[in-house]
């Protein structure tokens, strides 16, 4: 179920195309403002999602070591000018008390929490500390790298630079040792 209100966003649609100087009744523009709103519905849909809810089911398996997904591929949209972001995001914990997520709900959090409008500081840290307080673990570790296309295609205009962010949790902030085996695994 979405929130999103398609007429409302294709009315927008269609004042920015006046606003810009175009014809939104012509033949090419009829059908954009529909796109565009059945697009801002899925690129936004994580507006509807806690990232929590993926941590609900836990494993009850005994592993207090290192996990990590690493190359989780997103897509965001920057909230300051609302055009794409997007890169990978790795996420790192080390589990305690048998408290065992699936692998895929890593990357599903991800994903609630990118498909919104977002700053890369936010999404980073919102995953981290979704996982710390669902699944309680020793310590958690999410870095994002990406690129900005409001940094490419407008603005600075610096294609191929990479911002890359960090949220440190729990041990993995406190363990410098352990920290260095996350970053060699993710090849930093
Ligand atoms: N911290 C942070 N900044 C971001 C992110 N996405 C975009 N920005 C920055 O948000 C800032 C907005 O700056 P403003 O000065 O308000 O807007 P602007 O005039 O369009 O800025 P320029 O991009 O420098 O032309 C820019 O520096 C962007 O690079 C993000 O995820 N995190
Ligand atoms: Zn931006």
């Amino acid at each position: 179920m979405s929130n999103v209100n398609r007429a409302q966003i294709e009315d927008a649609v269609r004042l920015i195309l006046e606003a810009i100087g175009e014809d939104p009744n012509r033949e090419g523009l009829l059908d954009t403002p529909k796109r565009v709103a059945k697009m801002y519905e899925e690129v936004f849909s994580g507006l509807n999602q806690d990232p929590k809810e993926y941590f609900e089911t836990v494993f009850g398996e005994d592993h207090e070591e290192l996990v990590l997904v690493k190359d989780i591929q997103f897509h965001s949209m920057c909230e300051h000018h609302l055009v794409p972001f997007y890169g990978v995001a790795h996420v790192a914990y080390i589990p305690r008390n048998g408290r065992v997520t699936g692998l895929s709900k890593l990357a599903r959090a991800v994903e609630a929490v990118a498909k919104r409008p977002q700053l890369q500081e936010r999404i980073t840290s919102t995953v981290a500390d979704s996982i710390m307080e669902k699944l309680e673990p020793h310590g958690v570790m999410v870095i994002v790298e990406a690129e900005h296309m409001c940094m490419t295609m407008r603005g600075v205009k610096k294609p191929g630079a990479k911002t890359v962010t960090s949220a440190v949790r729990g041990n993995l902030a406190s363990d410098a040792k352990a920290r260095a085996e996350v970053l060699s695994l993710i090849k930093y």
